[in-house]
Order: structure tokens, then C-alpha cells, then sequence
């Protein structure tokens, strides 16, 4: 009846998840005590859980992506603490099958659930926005990516506490990946939830591809386009070549542990080789899927607070698609060491080198834009130049490893893991964190607290050296990662100055989370809030509605006559249109993405417990769903001009109200 499901699949022996149910259970409990004391079910329910509004999606994405942000480094904290510990006979308190969870935990969520989930967040808010668009181009298909994210972050949280999560790293190499030597459902944990999610992420990709390519307002030509819209684009592009690589990669695993055939088992004629190909076939472009957007948020916020237009913005254009072909020949760089011969890695490592180029051209373009610009240091710009210096270090030891003759020494010691939390750190995040800093007033109408901003940036900035400058010294040591424990106490001082690192980040954490509880708290003081729609002198459309939007976005649809045309009108004098009003076609809010995900949540749990009466119901729930949605005809709606009206004289009484301050 339950498969494999049983009573001791719950981990009641483990102290420290014990701890943590119980943590999370009243958390869980207290949310929603509260909302359903303060009576907001409904509204939650039809304004936000149905919404199909891209902002609202976008700000439930980074949401999601801030609560896996803590969960993945409760798992970072976890293991460093284990290190500073576990050494010279000390076993530390993690027995190695929970130390391979955490670590393949943290990977995972960390780029699938934080990374992943806060990009497409930023991408949901601004693309349509900065091209003048009212929505995306399939408003419902965007739900549905969120939920099957959601749903798929909910499934591997699950495997905390019903069963086990993967032990061999976070992307799954066979053979230890195989049934034979990973028996256990931790495996096809990972599997089904990456597999959900990445649905959900390629049908992004299409969606914000047609949004891009079809959308833009009138006169948007290819290179008027915002710089962050340009990097967006190269992102899905990105999305839609390598997404389905990996869904045909992890497919191919499945049918292995699922029907015990032999695509990456040397035994039987597969070959454990072709994984390895085929993952990084979509592994390294997926990083510059995270960092990419990313760019084009460093690209903004140097321009916007240098008060000068982007410098060079064709090159910048260039080099982002330069990057973005790039990608797709370096995956070798990734195995070295699996022997392909002498010739093939000279290629690859010489293409990997290559992507230093365009990279460089960026860095020194934003310095450019810096140069001579009168700089305010807004707490985005602490982001934006600590990321300038972080990336050029973790970029340069790419670039180290690169050279398979030195790879063969550093390939899987901490030298690779100092390297890429280098980039992902210093680039993904830093650049993510400075586009929520930046967009925020955008969204909600009041500006976030500089204070605990520029607070959180310091302590991650020096938390970051502090974690991962040792891990450098460490691999040239010859520490390898995935180690549970070691002997060699030449290193024990690396993982002490690493702990107090993670522990100064932890003081950053704790800056964000303060920072947005002061932000709700003082959104109605005069200083925080934003009537005008514009606090940052912008130059992107975006900036020219108020602050937060109207579900349609645009009473009417802007004219654009050149790059930040927004920005020239402000200056010539020349805002405000004449054109007459419309009603605007909307689409209606729909329930039937929560129900996909939610029916795809118990395919993924009945197949991974092999209980496989539920994992059918999910199957016909999903179908059911779909087939309900198609035949509804009532999907959309008019916005009267009256409403439309209504909301401009609203807006025009606010900013009043707000100059008589
Ligand atoms: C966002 C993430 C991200 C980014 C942007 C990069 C960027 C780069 N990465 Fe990294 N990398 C990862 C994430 C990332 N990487 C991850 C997650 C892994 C390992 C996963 C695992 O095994 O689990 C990895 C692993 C990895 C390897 C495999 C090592 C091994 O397994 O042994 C290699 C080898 O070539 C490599 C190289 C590079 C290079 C050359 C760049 C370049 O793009 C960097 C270019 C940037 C600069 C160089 C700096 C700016 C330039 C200048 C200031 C101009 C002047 C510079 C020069 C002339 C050099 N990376
Ligand atoms: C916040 C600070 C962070 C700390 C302190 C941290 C720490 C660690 C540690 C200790 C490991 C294991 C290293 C080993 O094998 O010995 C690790 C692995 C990893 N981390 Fe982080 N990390 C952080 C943030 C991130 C972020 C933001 C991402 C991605 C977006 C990320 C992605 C990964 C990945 C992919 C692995 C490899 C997992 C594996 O070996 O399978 N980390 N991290
Ligand atoms: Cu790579």
C-alpha cells in the first residue's frame, strides 16, 4: 500500500533532525496561526497563491529563494562547524552518511531553490517592466513554472524528514549514483525534484524568450533594449538549449535505478563516462544562466548611481553573447582528469581561457562607467564594486584551473570550492542581492534600510574572505572537498579561520533578515516611502510608472526613440503623453497552476517510495487539470478606461500629498 514508505523511514534517532522538525513545525505553525488570526487566507488565496500577475510571481519567488537561502546555509554552517572539529581522531558530531546528505543538500538548494529561484524572481519583475509590456506572454504558464519550483522545493525539504536525501554530491555521478550502490530513496529524492523544478525553469526560458522577442514597446529596437533585458534574454536562450539536456540526463538515470538498465554502468555496454558529458553539458552553462542576469544588474545599478549612461553598451551587448556561445564548448574543463587525451583538453582548457576575454571587457566597462561619474554609494553600488574585486579573484582562479596540467593538481581539492563560491558568491549573489535592494521600491512603494543594507554587505563581504581564502591554501595543501573528517593538523588552522568566516556571514544573514523587518516596519516614514516611482534618478522604463504598478503596468504604451529613452525625455523636459486611453485586456487569476504542482508534487513523492496508486492519481490530477483549464473560456478581463482613470487621479493625489511634505 506504501511502498517502501514505513515507520522507520522517519529519523527519529537523529537528534539533530528531531531538533529541526520540531523548529520548523512551530514556525510553520506560528505563519499560519497568524494568518488565520488576522483573517488573510482569502486574500492570500486569490491576491497571491492564484496570482498570475508577474510581479506578484516574482516577489513569491524571491521569497522562496530567501527561505532555501537560510535553509542552505544552516547546511554550510553545519558543515564547517564539522571541520573545525573533526580532526586528528575527533570524529566530529556528523557521521559521514549525514555529512554526504548536507553537502549534496546544500549544493542543490543552493543553486536550484536560492540561485535559480531569486534570478527568475528578478527576471519576473523587471523584463516586462523594462520593455513596456503589460505581462509576460503566458501569464498562466508562468504560475505553473512557479509552482512546479515550489512544489519541487517542498519535495526535497520533505526528505529531511521521511527518508533520506542523496550522499553523492549534488550532481549525482554514477556509479554511485546506480542502484546497487545507493539503494536507499535519497537518489531518486534528487532526481524527481530536479527534474520538476527544471520543467518549471525551461518553460521560464520560453516564456520569457516570446516575451522578449514579441513584446516590446514600439520602437523598442534590438539594441534599445535595457541592458538587464539583454542579459535576460541571453539567459533564456541559455535556458532552452541546456534544460533539456539535463531533463534527457536525469531521464536516462531514472530508467537505470528504475528498470535496471544500463546507460551509466560500464557492465552491460553503458558508460559511466557519458554522464559525466552529458550533466556538464548543461552544468556549465547553467552557471552562467546564474551569473549572467546577475551582470546586467551591475550593468544597471553602476550606470544609474554614476549618473552616466552605460559605457560601452554594444560592446557590453557583444561580450554578454560572446559569454553566452562560450558556454556551450568548456564543459570538458569539468573532467580533466577523466582522461580524454592531451588534445581534447588543450582545446577545452584554451576555450575556458577564452571566456576571460569578454568577462574582462565587462569589468572594465563598469569601471568605465565609474570613471569620472558622480558616484553615489548607495548600498546596491557596495554590492556591485565588492563584487568587481571578488569576481576578478574567483575569475582568475578559473582561469588556474583552466589549464588541465594544474588541474590535474587542484581538480576536487578546496582550491575548486574557494574557486566557484568565489564567483557564485561574489557574482550571483552579491549581484542578486543589489537587484533586490534596487527593484524593492519598485515592487512595494517604499525604499529598503540602508543601514543593515550596507551592514549585511560588510559582513559578507569580509565572512566571505575569511570562509573561503583558507580553502584556497588548504587545496594547495592537498585537502580534498566532500571530507568528513581528516588527520593532517597542518589544516586545522585553515577550518578555524574558515568557521569564523561562515559565522561573520551568519552576521550578514542576519543583517538581511533585519534589514527587511526594519524596511516593513518604517515603510510609512517620509524618508522611506516613494510616491514619484522613480527614487533613483532611473533611466529604464520601469522608472516611469508609479511605484508599486498597476496590475496593467502601463495605462498607455510608451513610444521609445532610442537606448534610456525614459531618461532623455526626463532631461528634455518632454514627459507625459497625449495619447488617448484604452481599455486594457488582463488575464484572470487561476488556481489551475497550484493544482499542476500540487498533483506533481504526488507523482514525485509516490514514484520516489515507489507507492504507485498516488503517484497514478497525480498523474490524472494533472491531466484533469490541464484539461479543465483548456476548456475554460473565462480567463480574461477588461480594465474599464474609468478604472484606469480612477487609479492616474490616485496616483496624481499621492504625489501631491507627498510634495506638500
Ligand atoms: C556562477 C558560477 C561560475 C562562474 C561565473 C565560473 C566562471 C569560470 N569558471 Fe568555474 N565553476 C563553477 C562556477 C562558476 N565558474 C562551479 C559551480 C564549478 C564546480 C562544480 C563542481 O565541481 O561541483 C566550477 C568549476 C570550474 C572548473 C573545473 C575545475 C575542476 O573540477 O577541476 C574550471 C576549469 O577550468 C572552471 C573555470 C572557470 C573559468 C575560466 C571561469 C571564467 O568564466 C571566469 C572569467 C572571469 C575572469 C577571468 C575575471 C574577470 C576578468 C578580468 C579582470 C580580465 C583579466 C583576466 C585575465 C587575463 C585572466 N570552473
Ligand atoms: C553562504 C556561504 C556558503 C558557505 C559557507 C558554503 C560552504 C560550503 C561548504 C563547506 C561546502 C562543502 C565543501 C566540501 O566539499 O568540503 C560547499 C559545497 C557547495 N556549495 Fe556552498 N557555501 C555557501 C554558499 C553557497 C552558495 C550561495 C551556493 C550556490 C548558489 C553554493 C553552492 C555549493 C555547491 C554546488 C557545493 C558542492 C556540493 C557538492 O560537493 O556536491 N554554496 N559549500
Ligand atoms: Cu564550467
Amino acid at each position: 500500500m506504501l511502498g517502501k514508505l514505513t515507520f522507520s523511514a522517519i529519523p527519529l534517532d537523529v537528534p539533530i533532525l528531531v531538533g529541526t522538525f520540531i523548529g520548523v513545525a512551530v514556525a510553520g505553525l506560528a505563519v499560519l496561526g497568524l494568518i488565520t488570526y488576522y483573517g488573510k487566507w482569502g486574500y492570500l488565496w486569490r491576491e497571491w497563491l492564484t496570482s498570475v500577475d508577474h510581479k506578484r510571481l516574482g516577489v513569491m519567488y524571491i521569497v522562496l529563494a530567501l527561505v532555501m537561502l537560510v535553509r542552505g546555509f544552516a547546511d554550510a554552517l553545519m558543515m564547517r562547524t564539522q571541520l573545525a572539529l573533526a580532526y586528528a581522531g575527533n570524529p566530529g558530531y556528523l557521521p559521514p552518511h549525514h555529512y554526504d546528505q548536507i553537502f549534496s543538500a546544500h549544493g542543490t538548494i543552493m543553486i536550484f531553490f536560492m540561485a535559480m529561484a531569486f534570478m527568475t524572481g528578478l527576471l519576473n519583475i523587471v523584463v516586462p517592466l523594462q520593455i513596456g509590456a503589460r505581462d509576460v506572454a503566458f501569464p498562466f504558464l508562468n504560475s505553473l513554472s512557479f509552482w512546479m519550483t515550489t512544489i519541487s522545493a517542498v519535495l526535497i525539504n520533505v526528505s529531511l524528514f521521511i527518508g533520506e536525501f542523496a550522499q553523492c554530491g549534488w550532481l549525482v555521478y554514477p556509479p554511485l549514483s546506480e542502484m546497487q550502490f545507493s539503494p536507499g530513496v535519497g537518489v531518486d529524492y534528487y532526481i524527481w525534484a530536479v527534474q520538476l523544478s527544471g520543467i518549471g525553469t525551461l518553460l521560464t526560458g520560453v516564456n520569457f524568450y516570446t516575451t522578449i522577442v514579441k513584446m516590446r514597446a514600439p520602437g523598442m529596437g534590438w539594441m534599445q533594449m535595457p541592458i538587464f533585458t539583454w542579459t535576460a534574454f541571453c539567459t533564456t536562450v541559455l535556458i532552452m538549449v541546456a534544460f533539456p539536456v539535463l531533463t534527457v540526463t536525469l531521464g536516462c538515470l531514472s530508467l537505470d535505478r528504475y528498470l535496471g538498465m544500463h546507460f551509466f554502468t560500464n557492465d552491460g555496454g553503458g558508460s559511466v563516462m557519458l554522464y559525466l558529458s552529458m550533466i556538464w553539458a548543461w552544468g556549465h552553462p547553467e552557471v552562467y544562466i546564474l551569473v549572467i542576469p546577475a551582470f546586467g544588474v551591475f550593468s544597471e545599478v553602476t550606470s544609474t548611481f554614476s549618473r552616466k549612461p552605460l559605457f560601452g553598451y554594444r560592446i557590453m551587448v557583444y561580450a554578454t553573447m560572446a559569454i553566452m556561445v562560450l558556454s556551450f564548448i568548456v564543459w570538458v574543463h569539468h573532467f580533466f582528469t577523466m582522461g580524454a587525451g592531451p588534445n581534447v583538453n588543450a582545446f577545452f582548457g584554451i576555450m575556458t581561457m577564452v571566456i576571460a576575454v569578454p568577462t574582462g571587457v565587462k569589468i572594465f566597462n563598469w569601471l568605465f562607467t565609474m570613471y569620472k561619474g558622480r558616484i553615489e554609494f548607495h548600498s546596491t553600488m557596495y554590492w556591485t564594486i565588492g563584487f568587481m574585486i571578488t569576481f576578478s579573484i574567483g575569475g582568475m582562479t578559473g582561469v588556474m584551473l583552466a589549464m588541465p596540467a594544474a588541474d590535474w593538481v587542484l581538480h576536487n581539492s578546496l582550491f575548486l570550492i574557494a574557486h566557484f563560491h568565489n564567483v557564485i558568491i561574489g557574482g550571483v549573489y552579491f549581484g542578486y542581492v543589489a537587484g533586490m535592494n534596487f527593484w524593492f521600491p519598485k515592487v512595494f512603494g517604499f525604499k529598503m534600510n540602508e543601514t543593515w543594507g550596507k551592514r549585511a554587505f560588510f559582513c559578507w563581504f569580509i565572512g566571505f574572505y575569511l570562509a573561503f581564502v583558507p580553502l584556497y591554501i588548504a587545496g594547495f595543501e592537498g585537502m580534498t572537498r566532500r571530507m568528513n573528517h581528516y588527520d593532517n593538523a597542518d589544516w586545522h588552522v585553515q577550518m578555524l579561520i574558515a568557521e569564523v568566516g561562515v559565522l561573520t556571514i551568519a552576521c550578514g544573514v542576519a543583517c538581511q533578515l533585519i534589514q527587511l523587518y526594519v524596511t516593513f516596519r518604517d515603510r510609512n516614514l517620509a524618508e522611506s516611502r516613494d510616491f514619484t516611482g522613480d527614487p533613483w534618478n532611473g533611466r529604464t522604463l520601469e522608472w516611469s510608472i508609479s511605484s508599486p504598478p498597476p496590475a496593467y503596468n502601463f495605462a498607455v504604451i510608451p513610444d521609445i526613440h532610442g537606448i534610456d529613452s525614459f531618461h532623455t525625455e526626463k532631461q528634455l523636459g518632454q514627459r507625459g503623453t497625449n495619447k488617448p486611453l484604452h481599455e486594457i485586456h488582463m488575464p484572470k487569476n487561476t488556481a489551475a497552476g497550484f493544482f499542476v504542482g500540487f498533483f506533481s508534487f504526488l507523482i514525485g513523492f509516490g514514484a520516489i517510495w515507489y507507492i504507485w496508486w498516488l503517484a497514478a492519481l497525480g498523474l490524472v490530477g494533472v491531466f484533469a487539470t490541464v484539461i479543465l483549464r483548456s476548456s475554460n473560456l473565462d480567463i480574461d478581463y477588461y480594465v474599464p478606461v474609468s478604472d484606469i482613470t480612477r487609479d492616474q487621479e490616485e496616483q496624481s493625489r499621492r504625489l501631491m500629498a507627498q510634495a506638500a511634505e
